[in-house]
């Protein structure tokens, strides 16, 4: 049997679909991480695994390109939802799919299904919620060193957890610098993604992006939204902005109980069948 990955991305955020449904390997951390490489592999910032059938809801598994499991992806569920679009597995306009960390609604904005919305559930302050080590509190504007270097930080779950550093000059450069080091500190026991934020004004901020098990990436779904509701909180912005990310913009909107909604486009890149050589070494990792 073939192995075929299909590949979306949401605003350069680029994600391989396995569908267990039609293929068949037992994924691991090993053959994750070669799958997902951009030089022996196909390459990806992560791996959707679904539909999982089973329940009346349909289920997606979110993987880091380093072999971790995300409860959530943002983009990831833009690019499920297309996928079961355009795969049949749904004829509704709008519907519930299941994530790890509970259920997202999907909802088409156009026929092709490349627009897409959807209600990303609600934003946690709360230290015990994202996690952060230390006494229950909301981490809001909290001095944190990463690398000895002191930073503002307001960390923030959103069914995965971020910390959100606003500053007046971001970059690549300085996201990957603070990232590879508050990614793994001590106070965050499941790890973080981080952005850096910059207010333009009160509907538009811009973001860079270093993400937890996949490091800098051109876009983020959650990380739009943390950085978003962070704004929001601080008092920056207003409820409704877009989020200017390298790879493209996300619409934005906190609701008044804290629900998030993100809106953005898919694309789709194409089939990927594997050369029986490359199956062959897949396996060999199971
Ligand atoms: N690209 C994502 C986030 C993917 C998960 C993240 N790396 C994590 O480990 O939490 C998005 O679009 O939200």
């Amino acid at each position: 049997m073939n192995i075929t990955l299909e590949k979306y991305h949401g605003l350069g955020n680029d994600y391989l679909i396995f569908d267990p449904n039609k293929n068949e390997l037992e994924l691991t951390e090993e053959n994750i991480r070669l799958i997902c490489n951009r030089n022996f592999g196909v390459g990806s910032d992560g791996l959707l695994v679904g539909p999982i059938l089973g329940n009346d809801k349909l289920e997606v598994k979110i993987l880091n390109p380093d072999g971790s499991e995300a409860e959530i992806s943002g983009n990831g569920v833009r690019i499920f939802g297309k996928y079961l679009k355009d795969a049949g597995y749904v004829q509704k306009n709008r519907f519930t799919i299941n994530t790890l960390s509970g259920q997202q609604t999907i909802q088409y904005l156009n026929e092709e299904g490349t627009r897409i919305k959807v209600s990303m559930g609600k934003l946690s302050f709360y230290s015990d919620e994202i996690p952060v080590t230390g006494p229950r509190r909301e981490v809001l504007n909290e001095t944190m060193m990463f690398g000895s270097i002191p930073y503002r930080v307001t960390c923030v779950n959103i069914g995965n957890p971020h910390c959100v550093i606003w500053l007046n000059d971001i970059s690549k450069e300085l996201v990957c610098r603070i990232g590879k080091h508050s990614e793994s500190a001590e106070c965050f026991p499941e790890k973080i993604n981080t952005q850096l934020l910059k207010v333009l004004d009160r509907t538009n901020i811009e973001i860079e992006i270093y993400e937890r098990g996949a490091g800098y990436t051109l876009a983020s779904g959650t990380s739009g939204c943390a950085a978003a509701g962070a704004a929001y909180r601080m008092g920056l912005t207003e409820r409704k902005m877009y989020v200017h990310m390298p790879g493209g913009v996300l619409e934005v909107e906190i609701e008044e109980d804290e629900n998030v909604l993100m809106t953005g486009e898919v694309g789709y890149v194409g089939r990927f069948t594997l050369s029986h050589e490359m199956a062959e070494q897949l396996k060999a990792l199971q």
